[in-house]
């Protein structure tokens, strides 16, 4: 990514990787706007999880379409969105919203991220639904703009480790 062109980052992952957590501290750190995928979830969405049924391919349409506009909105100021982007083809779909979105990939092990979510408070995603997040989880190829980073550090240590990827790519 050149340098003269604001950066434009999609932070994904699994429930409870840490986008919102990383994501915002990355923005702080970039001085671009940050939005927060869930905040771009029909109600629908948002009740059905609550329920404990994981979203399909369907039900994250409209939602992609979303925060695939917000990306298309801050092409020039540059921005951080938090998003799952857990399947190549949600991400094929926001990659095509603008020339130069990066994913990074709060990337960590099954235990750490089973951990965090069980111990995360006062959030509608159920724990239960991580083995189907997993599942669903398609890791980055080596055709797309993007980088995996490991999640096992602070929130300050991960968005530096995020920072340094999305200013040397
Ligand atoms: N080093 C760390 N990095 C990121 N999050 C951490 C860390 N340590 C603990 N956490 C906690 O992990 C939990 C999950 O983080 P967060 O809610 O940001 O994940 P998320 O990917 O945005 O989840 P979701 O997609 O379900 O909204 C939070 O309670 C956060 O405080
Ligand atoms: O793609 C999905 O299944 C959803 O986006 C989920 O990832 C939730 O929105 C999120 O994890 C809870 O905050």
């Amino acid at each position: 990514m050149s340098h003269s062109i604001a950066p434009l980052v999609v932070i994904m992952g699994v429930s409870a990787s840490g986008k919102s957590t990383v994501g915002q501290l990355l923005a702080q750190r970039l001085g671009v706007p940050y939005a927060e995928a869930d905040d771009f979830h029909p109600a629908a969405n948002v009740a059905k999880m609550r329920e404990g049924h994981p979203l399909d391919d369907e039900d994250r349409r409209p939602w992609l379409d979303e925060i695939a506009r917000w990306l298309a909105d801050h092409a020039g100021s540059g921005g951080v969105v938090s998003c799952s982007a857990l399947k190549r083809h949600y991400r094929d779909r926001l990659a095509s919203a603008a020339r130069h979105v990066f994913f990074l990939h709060l990337d960590g092990s099954r235990e750490l991220i089973a951990a965090r979510i069980t111990a995360r408070q006062g959030h509608f995603m159920p724990p239960g639904l991580l083995d189907t997040q997993s599942a669903d989880l398609e890791p980055l190829g080596d055709d797309e703009a993007g980088a995996a980073i490991p999640i096992d550090g602070t929130p300050q240590e991960t968005a530096a480790l995020a920072q340094d990827a999305v200013t040397s790519s």
